[in-house]
């Protein structure tokens, strides 16, 4: 495989497949479907919740520092810097709904202490926060990590699902389909940064070679994490110590 999708092939949908059986570990992962099933443990969706509050607000600078690579790099008609501040302001609203959420189950934010998996997640987020990395690099990783959550509670709203009612809120928060249609335009902004990477046929093919591959790898490592996370969360074997 020389890391260039077949013609009409988007480099996403080539990873999509290829990674399907992590991909699948980090969409249909046993946390979501017991909360898709209704056997979902209140206290690991509560440790969920706190966890998430700390990512969220580690995602919030990962995601500034998106926007301003789509300053620097895009063409400003792209819409790329409408779409990543649109992201901006919807993590706003994220992180008031965590914070109503947290009193709603009696979680203690200030309290919450966070674990190793968080801990190294959120340091990951900070390693992509570089200038030195690429737009299309980070982009895709951006995509990835929304993309995880929005088929994963879209899974649980699907018809047949036994969602317990008091959860139905946090699975419609990514799992309604105007943030399905918001990771598409992600997703469509990754391939067509990829592309362009892929395309390039002058003396730096080397280095646009080079970013996919490094783009590649940082979907890969997005899916990991999410595993982890729900790993995490659901209390699951191997979940690592605080
Ligand atoms: C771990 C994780 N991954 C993704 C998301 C969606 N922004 C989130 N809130 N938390």
């Amino acid at each position: 495989m020389d890391g260039k999708p077949k013609a009409g092939v988007s480099m996403t949908s080539t990873w999509l497949r290829k990674h399907r059986l992590i991909y699948a570990g980090a969409t249909r992962h046993p946390f979501i479907l017991s909360i898709r099933d209704g056997t979902v443990d209140l206290s690991a969706f509560k440790r969920w919740l706190g966890q998430d509050y700390i990512f969220v607000r580690a995602f919030v600078p990962f995601v500034a520092s998106v926007l301003i690579k789509a300053w620097k790099n895009s063409d400003h008609e792209s819409g790329d810097i409408e779409l990543v501040l649109s992201g901006v302001a919807a993590l706003n609203d994220e992180i008031e709904w965590f914070k109503q959420e947290a009193s709603k189950w009696g979680v203690e934010l200030s309290g919450v202490v966070p674990e190793k998996t968080t801990r190294d997640y959120c340091r990951f987020l900070e390693d992509l926060m570089s200038p030195d990395v690429d737009y299309a690099v980070a982009m895709t990783a951006f995509w990835a990590i929304e993309a995880v959550y929005q088929e994963s509670f879209a899974h649980c709203l699907e018809e047949g699902s036994k969602t317990p009612p008091e959860l139905q809120e946090a699975c419609q928060r990514w799992g309604n389909d105007g943030f399905g249609q918001y990771c598409s335009s992600l997703r469509n902004i990754a391939d067509r940064e990829l592309e362009k990477s892929a395309s390039d046929g002058g003396p730096l093919v080397k280095v646009s070679e080079d970013m996919v591959t490094k783009a590649e790898v940082e979907f890969q490592r997005v899916l990991e994490y999410e595993v982890q996370f729900w790993n995490m969360s659901h209390g699951s074997p191997g979940r690592s110590a605080p």
